[in-house]
This record gives structure tokens, C-alpha cells and sequence, in this order.
């Protein structure tokens, strides 16, 4: 018998008939017979298979392929001679990879040609299109004639000298002012071609089309949208306006090719007065191939968030407005405050801005408002709310205050949270942890409803500034995600807001499902929280109790979130010959077992759970640890280690892992390894991991592939850093409104939130058990259950799994340490790094 082995329900033995091998081909199929006594007897015939063997897995093909046609030359551009030989990206206005740097698309050295160049050559000569990759190649070394007859206008991308000096060119003095002042320009209008390049990922084009991206004339940048219609519509039709948010550029495209190098002649290098700023900037313009802005972001608001327009009448806003005295007095003096950036008055409790926390013992007299306290009975009635608050924070900000990214404390308050916005709109912005990022318009007279992540996970906050970036054509009452549509955004000049916050005093811990933000349960991680192990034996415990235990406990649950199988797994397990032998190692629910039926593929499971939910479906699976399969050495085709690896608590037992796999492989033969990488988020992807927002949060790791949508990513995440939701974060506005992710002091694994990006290699996941579990062991976090809290929800236990993600190359560098394996491929599947061996 080549190996004996506990199967699901029965024995099972592998035996090799007649001492030799023979190829499957010969042999036909193995036979499995099943024995009297219960046995199962598989005859295989092996033949000889050296490393040559033809391994049918296709090459990997690239998530992200470099540009279609960067290095295809385009059509000869305006005004330019045919005989200039350029090589130019055509058609990319937008897009996330960088071009690579071509010969032929270098950067000229402005007006290279000196001051001299501009009297011997007249004002086109030297100039080239303007590039903004590689060094200088043949660009900028022509002086073609040609050009000349043009003028500037052969030359699009070049000022004209009259448009930034103003002044007619008479002498050469003048010729050298004029050259110099066109040379400032130049070099600025390169450096936001550079800009536009490496941060948006917008190329522009040497040759004029009918469409511009102007920058420094962007909301970003306090440009309104009338006033920029104003500048463009000057030089001819317009047929697009885009301003994306936030951003310090705006895109133009006109009706004719005419029209837009007019405007490029006139606008580039042209100062203008912000209207609303009273402020000069410069305008820099360049030509685009199309006008046109992926929205980046999903169309959806935070889950959780709700907004009711139109919640109170004038008269109610009015009497809200009017219930609040801010002259104050000795007894509401505690309770009302000034702050850096706006001034607060709190009713019922008082919210204490050192611990962002109210101290539940000490109401304040007078409870809440009496208007406010109808309108909540009234909103309760109506369903708007499900818990009737009993504290209050009224904020005023006057234009140019704000209140810094936060996320009410967890412990402080119940999951609700509701804010009435009074007086004026306020574009309000939303963070997830993963930075991205969702601005909300709250319109007057409108209820602002935060529940579950929008509550718990997503910080809000409102920027400290004079304007907003909101719908044009919505100046009235609509609410939207401010980033929709982004030919129709414009300004609005804020005014006194007053919100009304209403929140429920929470009188239990938090046991919400977001413990990387829940304070309630940092302080419950502190203690049970289990350490990075520091010796074998440690590291066995750790995987006894935070692995191997947790998934007897979740088996079913987890099976149940296990259906899909990977295509690059499924493509690996076809292209194998018929009749190999594959183990699948750390086979979970058996989703890869009966893939290809022509196929001898046996699954082994830590879990006896696991195996048996195998054994229901007739596939052949036992139970035994990955460090060490009872399975001859050599004698399989191929193995399969499929989200396994990355419970492995030490490096060494990782790679102890990698060896018992290679064992298991005849000489040619192949392993598939998929471990859980770091990197989230992938050259400029993210994973689904990361994009399921609102898929289940026990997915983790394995995601259905090939049915998500691949969402537009953000081409650059906005510029201050990743606010870290952190309820410990004081709320008084102190000037530090961000701050990064914290190393853990001591070696506690931290919890990670699902679906966020992970900010530790060695880290617990958490598992929210639906459906109940067969019998409370340990590794379960204590329910903790709010006093008389109807939510169900909060039952639902948490087991936390170890995990050790893996970065770029770990996997890889830890395969190349075995001498007997070469690393046939290496790549990065949704979140995952894979390797594929071959036993030498
Ligand atoms: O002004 C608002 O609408 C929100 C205020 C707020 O988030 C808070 O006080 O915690
Ligand atoms: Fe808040
Ligand atoms: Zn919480």
C-alpha cells in the first residue's frame, strides 16, 4: 500500500501495482475498488515523467496591460509637417498606468533654443509638443520652415508672446523679455502637464484638438463653474464643461478645433481674478484628446446612510433656530462652547470633548428642547428613527468652519445618529478606512440618518472652508453624492449652518462588527487579544485556538460562504492530464474536489467539519495537518494549497508547509499555492476584497470571482492622508485632523475590520458566525448584549482566525529557499499571491 489514510467514513489505500510506474496514459485510469472490510483500494500505474512534462497551464495574462497602442505613432498633428516623426499616445485622456517613457516622446527644453531662437525663427521655431516622460529625444531639435507659416497657431501648445506680456515686440530687448516671460510659461504649463501625468493620470497632447484640460481653473482651486463658462465661451461654442471635484483643473472641449486653439492661444499663461476669492492665478492649458471624466467613485452613499429632504417646514426651522439661546447662561455655561472652528451647545448630556465621550451619570437639567422633543416623537412615529435620542449637540458653523473627520464613539452612543441641518446647505464628507471617500450634500430643513457602517466604520466630517462643490443644476433641494456628474458641478458660498445631532446614550459596550474603530472593544481585545507567537510551541497554540478551532466551529457557516470556484485554480486543475493524482491540501469544503472528474483528487482538512461537509458531497477527503499529509512522498501529480499557508503562525512553519507539499509531488510535478496578500489594493486595483463594501462580511479572502464589476478606481486618492477612523481622536478641532494608522506598542495581533486594507502582516480576522454555532468554544468573543437590546444581530458571535498575509515576494522568496522546486510562475489573483511549482 502506498499510504494509508482516514477518509470521511472509511479507509482509504493507494497501492502501486507491479513495483513500476506507468504514465496515466498507458495505464488508462486507476481503478478504485472498494474493499470487504470496509477499505478503499486505488491501483494507479505511473510511468515516467521527467520535468519536461508539458505543463498545459496557460501564462498568466496580465490584469493590467499596458496602454493599447501607447507606442503607436498618431496622425500628423495641426500645423505640424508631416515629416515630424512623433510618437504619441493617442487617445488616453485619463487612465491609471503610467505610458512608458518612448524615444520620440521626450520633453523639449523649452524655447531650447535661447532668447535667439525667437528673432531668428520667428515664435514657432523651436517650439515642440510638449511631453512630459522620458529626456529629451529628437523633440526640440527640429526647426522646420514650415512651422513658421503658422505662427504660433502651428504650434499649439506655445503662448503667444503679446497674450503674457501684453506688449507689442519691438526691440530685442523686448524679443528677450518676451522670450524669457514665454519661457516661465513654458515651463510652468510643462509642469502641470507633469502634474496632470503622474498624479491623474491625464496625458496631454502635443497637437491641437477641439478639446483643453485647463489647469488652475478646477473647483479645486476656487474656480465657479459660471465664471469659467464666462473665460471659455469667449473663444466659441462649448460643447462640454467638466469640473471634477476637488480638483485644480476643468476640462473644456469646444465645437471646432478652431475654437479650441484660440482659447489655448489666449488662455495659456493667462491670469485671471478669482471672483469669489479675489485672488489672481495663471492659467495653464493644454490639449487633451477627449474630454471625458470616469467617475471614480460607486454611486451609492455609505451603506447605513440615509438622508429625508424637506424632514421641517420654514416655520419649524425657524421655532429650532430660535429654541437655542447662545447667549447662555451659569447653568448651560459647561454645556456650550466656542470652539476653534465652531461653537456647540449640548442638551440632555454633555459631550466631553477630551474623551469624545459623555459622562452617563450626569444628565443635564432640561432635558432636550421641548420642539425637539415632539419632532423626534414624530419622526419615531413615522419610522425615520428607531430609538428616540436623549442627547443633543447643536454645532453652528459659520462659513469656513467645519468639524474634522470623526466617528461618534462607539461606546458613547447607539448605533443611530441623526443631524438635522438648519440654516444652509453643508456638503458633509464621508471616509471609509480604506480612504475612499463620499461628499454629501445636506440640503436646509433635511435629516441626515446614520446607521450601521456609515455610523460605525465611515468617519464624517465637514471641511473648513467658504465654498462648496455641489450640482449645478441643482442649486435647489436635491440631494446627491456630490461627485455624480461632473459636468455640472459648481460652487456655493456657504452660510451660517446650525445642525441639530441627535444621539442615544448607550448604557452597554459596543458589540458592533467594526472592532479595528470600536473602542467598546479595543479595550476587550487588550486582554484576550493573543500575541505574535514567539516559539514553536506558541505559534501551535496560537493556531490551535485562533485556526484550528475556530474553523470546527464555523465549518458549516464557512461552507456555506465557499461556492465559487476560483478560475485560475479551475484553469490549473484542467490543464493537468487526465488521470493525474492531485491532493488538494487544506481542502475546505471540497470546492475544487470534483473540478475535473478526469482527475484522482483527494482533499485533506485540519477540520474534521470541513472534511466531513466533503464526505456529504462523495468526495474523497481526510483529516490531517498540512505540516505533515500522509501521503507517500512523490506520489502525487500535482497538489493544490489553496488558502492554507497564511494560518501558519512562523515563517519557518510556513515554509515547513511549501516542503510537505513538495513531498507529496513526483519529479515534474506541479503545486499551486494561493496565500492572502498584504496588498490589497494592486497596481492601482483594488481587490474585490476591498470592493465588496457591501457584500458579506464572511467572505473574506475568497470572493466569487468573475462577476464583480471592476469599479472605476480613484486615480488619486485625495491628498490628506488616511484619516484611521479612531474614536480616541478628540473632536475639539484641534489643528491635527488625520492621523495614520498606529503600530501595535506590544505584540497583540490586532483585529483587522473586513474588507479594509490591512495594516499588519500577522493579524486576527474576525468571523461573524450566522446560523448559530454547534458549541461555544473558546476563541468566541463574550456576547456582550446592550441591556434590553431588540437587535439580533448582536448575537451573532465573533471568532477571530489568525492570519499572516503575505507581501509581494514573500511567497516566492520562500518557495526559492527549497532546492528541489523551481518557481514555474508567480503572480497576484485578487488579493491573493500564487506561485506554481515544479518538483525538480
Ligand atoms: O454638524 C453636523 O451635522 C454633524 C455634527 C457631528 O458630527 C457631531 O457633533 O458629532
Ligand atoms: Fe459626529
Ligand atoms: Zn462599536
Amino acid at each position: 500500500a502506498l499510504m494509508g489514510w482516514r477518509m470521511a467514513g472509511s479507509w482509504l489505500h493507494l497501492e502501486r501495482k507491479g513495483g513500476k510506474w506507468r504514465s496515466p496514459e498507458e495505464a488508462g485510469q486507476h481503478r478504485v475498488s472498494r474493499n470487504r472490510d470496509g477499505t478503499v483500494t486505488v491501483s494507479v500505474c505511473r510511468g515516467r515523467r521527467g520535468p519536461g512534462a508539458p505543463t498545459a497551464f496557460p501564462s498568466s495574462h496580465r490584469r493590467f496591460p499596458s496602454a493599447p497602442g501607447a507606442e503607436a505613432p498618431h496622425p500628423p498633428g495641426h500645423g505640424r509637417p508631416s515629416s515630424v516623426q512623433l510618437r504619441e499616445t493617442p487617445a488616453l485622456v485619463i487612465r491609471k498606468t503610467w505610458p512608458r517613457a518612448q524615444a520620440g516622446a521626450g520633453l523639449p527644453s523649452p524655447c531650447d533654443n535661447g532668447a535667439g531662437a525667437l528673432s531668428r525663427q520667428g515664435p514657432s521655431g523651436p517650439c515642440r509638443p510638449l511631453r512630459s516622460a522620458a529626456p529629451p529625444a529628437e523633440a526640440g531639435r527640429r526647426r522646420d520652415g514650415a512651422a513658421e507659416a503658422g505662427g504660433l497657431r502651428a504650434c499649439p501648445n506655445m503662448a503667444a508672446p503679446s497674450q503674457i506680456t501684453g506688449m507689442e515686440v519691438k526691440t530685442s530687448e523686448d524679443h528677450l523679455k518676451v522670450c524669457k516671460m514665454k519661457k516661465k510659461v513654458l515651463r510652468k504649463q510643462i509642469r502641470a502637464q507633469h502634474t496632470l501625468m503622474r498624479h491623474e493620470g491625464i496625458e496631454c497632447i502635443s497637437h491641437a484638438t477641439q478639446s483643453l484640460v485647463i489647469a488652475n481653473a478646477g473647483l479645486g482651486n476656487g474656480m465657479s463653474r459660471h465664471q469659467l463658462l464666462r473665460i471659455v465661451e469667449e473663444y466659441g461654442l462649448v460643447e462640454t464643461l467638466l469640473m471634477p471635484p476637488n480638483k485644480p483643473y476643468s476640462f473644456v472641449k469646444y465645437g471646432t478645433t478652431e475654437e479650441a486653439k484660440k482659447a489655448f492661444d489666449a488662455l495659456n499663461g493667462k491670469e485671471v481674478t478669482l471672483e469669489d476669492f479675489d485672488q489672481n492665478i495663471v492659467l495653464y492649458v493644454n490639449f487633451v484628446e477627449k474630454v471625458l471624466w470616469q467617475n471614480v467613485v460607486p454611486t451609492s452613499l455609505p451603506p447605513g446612510l440615509m438622508i429625508i429632504e424637506k424632514i421641517i417646514s420654514p416655520e419649524e426651522e425657524r421655532r429650532m433656530l430660535e429654541s437655542i439661546d447662545w447667549t447662555g447662561d451659569e447653568d448651560t455655561r459647561n454645556a456650550q462652547k466656542t470652539l476653534k472652528y465652531r461653537r456647540v451647545k449640548h442638551f440632555g448630556y454633555e459631550f466631553c470633548y477630551d474623551n469624545n465621550n459623555v459622562d452617563k451619570d450626569k444628565p443635564l437639567p432640561g432635558g432636550l428642547p421641548e420642539i425637539c422633543n415632539l419632532l423626534l416623537d414624530k419622526w419615531l412615529k413615522q419610522g425615520y428613527i428607531k430609538h428616540k435620542p436623549d442627547q443633543l449637540t447643536v454645532n453652528q458653523y459659520e462659513p469656513g468652519q467645519g468639524i474634522p473627520p470623526h466617528i461618534d464613539t462607539h461606546s458613547a452612543f447607539e448605533d443611530e445618529i441623526i443631524s438635522l441641518s438648519l440654516g444652509a446647505k453643508i456638503v458633509m464628507d464621508f471616509k471609509h478606512p480604506d480612504g475612499h471617500t463620499v461628499a454629501v450634500m445636506l440640503p436646509r430643513c433635511s435629516l441626515l440618518v446614520m446607521a450601521g457602517e456609515s455610523r460605525y466604520l465611515w468617519t464624517h466630517g465637514i471641511t473648513p472652508r467658504k465654498y462648496d462643490v455641489i450640482q449645478a443644476s441643482e442649486l435647489g433641494q436635491k440631494v446627491r453624492k456630490i461627485t455624480a456628474d461632473v459636468g455640472d458641478l459648481t460652487l456655493n458660498r456657504r452660510e451660517t449652518r446650525t445642525s441639530f445631532t441627535f444621539r442615544k446614550v448607550r448604557r452597554s459596550p459596543c458589540n458592533c462588527i467594526y472592532p479595528s474603530v470600536c473602542d467598546s472593544q479595543k479595550g476587550q481585545q487588550r486582554q484576550e487579544q493573543p500575541s505574535f507567537p514567539h516559539s514553536q510551541m506558541e505559534a501551535l497554540k496560537l493556531e490551535q485556538e485562533y485556526v484550528h478551532k475556530v474553523y470546527e466551529e464555523i465549518a458549516i457557516h464557512f461552507s456555506s460562504t465557499r461556492h465559487s470556484p476560483w478560475p485560475r485554480i479551475v484553469e490549473f486543475l484542467r490543464s493537468l492530464p487526465k488521470g493525474s493524482i492531485v491532493a488538494d491540501v487544506g481542502c475546505g469544503n471540497g470546492k475544487y474536489l470534483g473540478i475535473n472528474k478526469d482527475l484522482y483528487m483527494v482533499g485533506c482538512d485540519r477540520s474534521k467539519n470541513l472534511v466531513d461537509i466533503c464526505g456529504e458531497k462523495n468526495f474523497q477527503a481526510f483529516v490531517c495537518d498540512a505540516l505533515s499529509v500522509p501521503i507517500l512522498s512523490g506520489s502525487c501529480d500535482a497538489c493544490i494549497s489553496i488558502a492554507v499557508i497564511h494560518h501558519f503562525s512562523t515563517a519557518e512553519r510556513r515554509l515547513a508547509t511549501i516542503r510537505e507539499l513538495v513531498r507529496l509531488l513526483r519529479p515534474g510535478g506541479t503545486a499551486l499555492i494561493y496565500v492572502w496578500a498584504m496588498e490589497q489594493e494592486y497596481k492601482n486595483q483594488k481587490s474585490k476584497y476591498l470592493k465588496e463594501k457591501n457584500g458579506s462580511e464572511d467572505k473574506e479572502e475568497e470572493i466569487d470571482s468573475g462577476t464583480a464589476q471592476r469599479p472605476l478606481c480613484d486615480p488619486m486618492p485625495d491628498s490628506s492622508s488616511q484619516v484611521l477612523a479612531r474614536s480616541d481622536q478628540p473632536l475639539n478641532d484641534s489643528k491635527d485632523e488625520s492621523c495614520d494608522a498606529k503600530p501595535v506598542a506590544d505584540s497583540r495581533l490586532p483585529v483587522h475590520t473586513n474588507r479594509t486594507s490591512f495594516h499588519s502582516q500577522d493579524l486576527l480576522v474576525p468571523w461573524h458566525l450566522k446560523g448559530g454555532t454547534k458549541k461555544k468554544g473558546e476563541g468566541v468573543d463574550t456576547v456582550l448584549l446592550p441591556a434590553g437590546s431588540k437587535e439580533s444581530q448582536e448575537l451573532t458571535p465573533v471568532f477571530h482566525r489568525y492570519y499572516h498575509v503575505f507581501c509581494e515576494g514573500e511567497l516566492e522568496a520562500a518557495c526559492r529557499t527549497l532546492d528541489c522546486v523551481r518557481v514555474q510562475k508567480s503572480y497576484y489573483d485578487q488579493g491573493n499571491w500564487c506561485v506554481v511549482l515544479e518538483k525538480l
